[in-house]
């Protein structure tokens, strides 16, 4: 399987001088553990890094100190997400049929989702790892007022890794871009282009790494992991 690791972010919201996937957690680079977690799973046998240009030499220091044995390579990423995961797609090799997109940013990933969500992949067109929501959630309008309490059951966190068949995913994103689409996520697109996105279970621990409240709780889950 081939993975698409997305890390040219700026981390605006983490409030940091640089890239957040490079900002130290439990001893370890934010994107150190994501790399891990991917080297670790029986799957996924090729990765690219998307990252900006200015991110390559502590990508580059990154790789040497991990010696994955799975081959890696540096994508350059676009000004948003979703222009990086087009970038991604254009420089997979020729031979790559599936392909899994999975935030640099989610560094709690375990192999086994990884590992799931590749077997799922073999039998559907497009999938997403995601969780029932846990809260309720509200409708809101631009004056602060609720407007509508959608039913919960409906409602699933989209994650990441998520999976498709690579030409579909292509041809989906050629289209966002020439009709200006701009979405968060790659089902998205997929969905827009009416095809079938299949629910994997995620994890509540797949958290994306976004303020730093975040940081403190990977922190803790990973020590809980492997401390
Ligand atoms: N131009 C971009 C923007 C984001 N990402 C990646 O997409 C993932 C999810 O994005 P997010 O968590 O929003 O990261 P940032 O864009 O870095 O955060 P912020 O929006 O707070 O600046 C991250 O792994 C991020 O590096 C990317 O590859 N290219
Ligand atoms: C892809 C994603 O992680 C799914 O939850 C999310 O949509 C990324 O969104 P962001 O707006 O770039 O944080």
């Amino acid at each position: 399987m081939h993975l698409l690791i997305p890390a040219a972010g700026r981390g605006q919201r983490m409030g940091s001088d640089r890239n957040k996937l490079l900002l130290p957690l439990l001893g370890k680079p934010l994107l150190a553990w994501t790399l891990l977690a991917a080297e670790a799973s029986t799957s996924i046998k090729w990765i690219a890094i998307v990252g900006q240009e200015i991110d390559f030499p502590d990508f580059k220091a990154i790789l040497e100190e991990l010696n994955l044995k799975t081959p890696v390579c540096l994508v350059q990423g676009g000004k948003t997400r979703q222009e990086s995961v087009y970038q991604g797609l254009e420089a997979l090799p020729e031979t790559a049929k599936q392909v899994l997109i999975h935030d640099g940013a989610r560094c709690l990933v375990t192999k086994e989702l990884f590992d799931r969500c590749s077997e799922a992949l073999m039998t559907c067109q497009g999938l997403i790892a995601a969780v029932p929501v846990k809260d309720t959630i509200k409708i809101v309008d631009d004056n602060g007022e609720v407007k509508d309490t959608p039913d919960r059951r409906q409602m699933w966190a989209a994650q990441t890794p998520q999976g498709f068949q690579v030409e579909l995913l292509k041809s989906c994103h050629r289209q966002g871009k020439v009709l200006g689409w701009e979405v968060t996520d790659d089902a998205a697109l997929f969905e827009r282009c009416q095809l079938p996105v299949t629910i994997v279970e995620g994890e509540e621990t797949n958290l994306k790494l976004t303020t730093k409240v975040d940081l403190a709780i990977a922190e803790f889950i990973l020590q809980q992991r492997f401390g």
